[in-house]
């Protein structure tokens, strides 16, 4: 049995939705939320965490707020961005603000997969607190049942291979037992230096150019979830 180690943004649903969605929700009520819980240490842990990185720690929370949307329209995947982000989010998915799409094929690949007995985790940089909302309120319902780990990048960079090892560990897996699905080659590169298995996912609607050729660097193409076997390399 394989464990299906999966990407969220540009693989399980729509980059539209994060970047259109999301990130204007949070970028609007940033200014807000630092007020409201600028004392709470949930949230100043990472408030601090910015102004070391800006201003080794010595700046005020407007500048940290500014900091902050203008890492939202870089679309910088930081840690404490993220964290912050999804505390916001919280609110909009309790609202029924949003639901959370996913790619048409993705629910029956997910459940398909789970019952032939895979196991099923997430690694986003998006924090595991914000990809439990994501699955727990998708227009298919509450998905997160169906998982067995999340996985952020408290673990570690993407991009490093180091991650992908600490997660095989954690999820008690040799490498090899996980195919990593990704819409990001260099996420991929790095899982496969790791030792784990490879797929990278082609979504046409957020990548009209199909990588081809020497672009995959070597990995399996899909553009479905349905194209995938969970034993695929082994
Ligand atoms: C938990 S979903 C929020 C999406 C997000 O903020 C993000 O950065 C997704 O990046 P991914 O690693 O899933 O491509
Ligand atoms: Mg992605």
């Amino acid at each position: 049995m394989s464990t299906l180690l999966t990407d969220i943004e540009g693989t399980t649903s729509s980059i539209a939705f994060v970047r259109d969605v999301l990130f204007p929700y949070a970028r609007a009520r940033l200014p807000a939320f630092v007020q409201a819980h600028r004392h709470d240490p949930a949230v100043r842990r990472w408030l601090d965490a910015v102004a070391v990185e800006i201003a080794a720690g010595a700046c005020d929370d407007d500048v940290i707020v500014e900091t902050l949307q203008g890492w939202i329209d870089q679309d910088r995947k930081h840690t404490a961005l993220k964290a912050l982000q999804g505390m916001i989010w919280e609110a909009g998915y309790r609202d029924g603000d949003f639901l959370a799409p996913l790619y048409p094929d993705v629910l029956p690949a997910l459940r398909a997969w789970h019952t032939a007995g895979h196991r099923l985790a997430v690694y986003s940089s998006g924090s595991v607190p914000a990809q439990k909302l994501l699955f727990s309120h998708t227009e298919a319902g509450d998905l997160t049942p169906l998982f067995s780990g999340f996985f952020d990048t408290e673990i570690g960079g993407k991009r490093e291979p180091d991650s992908y090892r600490r997660i095989a560990e954690q999820l008690g897996s040799a490498p090899f037992d996980l195919l990593f699905l990704s819409d990001v080659v260099a996420e991929l590169d790095a899982a496969r230096d790791a030792g784990l298995r490879t797929v990278l996912i082609d979504r046409r609607d957020d990548y009209p150019q199909p990588r081809l050729g020497e672009a995959t660097h070597g990995h399996v193409r899909v553009e479905s979830f349905a194209e995938i076997d969970p034993d695929l390399g082994r």
